[in-house]
């Protein structure tokens, strides 16, 4: 349904340089991509920990949690919505859908991003287009290289070993069908920020290499 909308944006009092001097530090988005099991959440979970024991201001927004609330499927919609309200909110792993889920969350981290806040984010993200339109808006309203792409690299044969969920085996066995890495895309991306070996090192070694490049990147407050 098209409406004809008008609206306006309005800028802050508070702006974001001011809540970032009062952080000690910039706000900005970490996004790890990559195949289900390859280890987003793992290792952004740890780069949370030790940022947060660093005293930055952090969030991470995780997928399996985000698709809970809001991009929620239509089936966890109709335990308190219409059937049609949840068949036309509620998002599942069609390409369109991704992509919503994706434009959603990147919204949300941008929100962040204008609160001073470092947000990490872990989501397969499978399309490059739609991690690239993400970009394109955290970086529009802060600068270049707020927007961090950390291509989690692990191979499909390692996540399908660690298929912690089962949805391998089910994909394998044709009961979930378009799953990323089986019988749906996954667009490794073209030039990450980070490129970690998800297979090769450890959760807290990989997250170890995250804090150096944010180091390098004059991302963190001097110690
Ligand atoms: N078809 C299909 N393809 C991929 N993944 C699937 C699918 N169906 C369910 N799942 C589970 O949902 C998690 C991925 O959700 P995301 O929101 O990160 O996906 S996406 O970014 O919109 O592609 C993913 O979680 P992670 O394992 O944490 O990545 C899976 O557990
Ligand atoms: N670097 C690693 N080495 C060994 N196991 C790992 C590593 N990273 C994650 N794991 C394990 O792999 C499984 C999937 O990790 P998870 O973080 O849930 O992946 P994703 O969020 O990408 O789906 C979990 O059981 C986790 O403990």
């Amino acid at each position: 349904m098209s409406e004809n909308v008008e609206i306006t944006w309005h800028d802050h009092h508070v702006s974001r340089t001011d809540r970032e001097k009062l952080n000690g530090h910039g706000g900005g988005v970490l996004w790890f991509t990559g195949l289900s099991g390859s280890g987003k959440s793992t290792v952004a979970n740890a780069v949370d920990g030790k940022l947060h024991q660093m005293g930055i201001h952090t969030f991470l927004l995780d997928g399996d949690n985000v698709r809970h609330g809001l991009n929620a499927s239509s089936k966890i919609l109709e335990e308190s919505y219409s059937p049609e309200y949840a068949q036309r909110f509620g998002l599942g792993f069609g390409a369109q859908d991704r992509a919503e889920n994706i434009r959603r969350i990147g919204a949300v981290a941008d929100l962040f991003c204008q609160a001073g806040v470092l947000v990490l984010t872990a989501f397969v993200s499978p399309y490059q287009s739609d991690r690239d339109a993400v970009r394109r808006i955290v970086e529009s309203s802060g600068s270049a290289g707020d927007f961090i792409e950390v291509f989690v690299d692990t191979p499909l044969a390692v996540c399908e070993q660690r298929d912690p969920k089962g949805l391998y085996k089910k994909a394998r066995a044709g009961e979930i069908k378009g799953f990323t890495g089986i019988d749906d895309p996954y667009e490794a991306p073209a030039k990450p920020e980070v490129h970690l070996a998800g297979g090769d090192y450890t959760p807290d070694q990989l997250a170890d290499q995250v804090i150096a490049h944010l180091r390098e990147q004059g991302k963190l407050p001097q110690v």
